[in-house]
């Protein structure tokens, strides 16, 4: 199949082309002559959006441990232009995240559907001070074994962890199992020091930037400047609640490439307002945002990719350097850039046809248009 007279988003830039597909691969990138299949008519032919830290949407939650709960969640992903999640659990017990795992394992991708490419585990291994909507009653110290439990109860498929690495035994974590996935900082009380150590022992990304760390301070610049100094790649929650878009245009100019833009999605996402619950924890939803019950503590977001890829356009960073963000930065984070996140022969050809005003037209898995 080709799909051509396309404006293609490849190396990071837009150009006038066609794409090949074949088995579910992309085996060319031509120019917009070429005789075609799918006439894109000059939409943008960009990669399907990777989203590294999703909990849920639809009124399911991966922490749920719910088979039926998954084929819906990848179906709302697809929908709204994410070929690929990290199925992110919360702070939760053994006995509750190992079943979890298990469904995790288990999930078969519907053929309408985005694919799983991983877990990520968010917790347990976090600081009670910034635990945020982490359930206080389920942190754990860092610990490489549960870690491994945790994995091997997945089929090896944890890709991310995120860990404070301030607790007791968090370098010797990091150091043993940034061999196995990424190890990020996140829900963390870290000064710069300790977050220096924590990424030249191995670490090499940031759990959303800004939300659950101490902020950037002009002499004690923490996880911020630890993670600008070291190269690590950081997420950032665009819902527009979250971080002011100020910080985001902040933050855009000082990571660049680096930047993975993430939903950090609840099963109250696409849902209407009410209550809910997020791991173990009641939560509301008023207007979109999400917090604790009776609290002013953001508990995750309602948003999904595509709504804040819009956002950050309408905030004023460049579109490529937005779909960058959620497309190769998130597969690079993760390690799966060989395969996924960018328009390139040999890749899979996991494809999203854009209106200009950014609204999804249609959405390709491993070559086959599902929407
Ligand atoms: C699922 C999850 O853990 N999400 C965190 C939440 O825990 C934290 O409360 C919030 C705000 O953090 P902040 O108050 O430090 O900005 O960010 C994220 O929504």
């Amino acid at each position: 199949m080709i799909i051509g007279n396309a404006n293609v988003f490849v190396d990071g830039k837009f150009q006038k082309g066609s794409v090949a597909v074949e088995n579910g691969v992309i085996t060319a990138i031509g120019p917009a002559s070429w005789s075609c299949d799918v006439d894109a008519e000059g939409r943008y032919l960009v990669p399907g959006f990777v989203d590294v830290h999703t909990h849920g949407a639809m009124n399911e939650d991966f922490s749920d441990g719910k088979p039926e709960g998954l084929p819906t969640l990848s179906r709302y992903f697809a929908a709204h232009g994410v070929t690929s999640f990290l199925a992110t659990t919360m702070t939760l017990k053994e006995e509750v995240l190992t079943p979890a795992m298990h469904t995790i394992r288990d999930f078969v991708r519907p053929a309408d559907g985005a694919k799983c490419a991983g877990i990520h585990l968010e917790g347990p291994f976090l600081s009670y001070a910034k635990r945020g909507a982490q359930a206080a009653e389920n942190l754990h110290k860092p610990d490489a074994d549960l870690f491994r439990r945790l994995n091997e109860a997945s089929g090896n498929q944890v890709r991310l962890v995120t860990v404070a690495p301030e607790e007791e035994g968090g370098l010797d974590f990091i150091r043993a199992v940034s061999p196995v996935c990424t190890v990020s900082i996140g829900h963390t009380t870290a000064d710069y020091d300790t977050a220096m150590a924590a990424y030249a022992a191995g670490a090499s990304h940031a759990t959303h930037l800004f939300n659950g760390m101490p902020p950037l301070h002009h002499r004690e610049p923490g996880v911020i400047g630890a993670a600008f100094d070291s190269g690590a790649t950081v997420e950032l929650i665009c819902d527009g609640l979250h971080i002011h878009p100020s910080a985001i245009r902040t933050a855009h100019r000082l990571f660049g490439e680096k930047l993975v833009i993430i939903s950090d999605s609840l099963r109250c996402a696409g849902m209407p307002d009410g209550p809910y619950e997020l791991g173990g924890q009641p939560i509301e939803m008023k207007n979109g945002k999400a917090t604790l019950q009776g609290t002013d503590t953001l508990a995750g977001s309602s948003s999904n990719l595509l709504a804040e890829l819009q956002n950050v356009v309408a905030f004023g960073i460049p579109l490529e350097d937005a779909l960058t963000a959620v497309t190769s930065a998130p597969a690079k984070a993760v390690r799966l850039d060989g395969e996924i996140g960018s328009i390139a022969v040999d890749k899979r050809a996991d494809l999203l046809l854009l209106n200009p005003d950014l609204t999804l037209h249609a959405v390709y898995v491993d070559g086959e248009q599902i929407i």
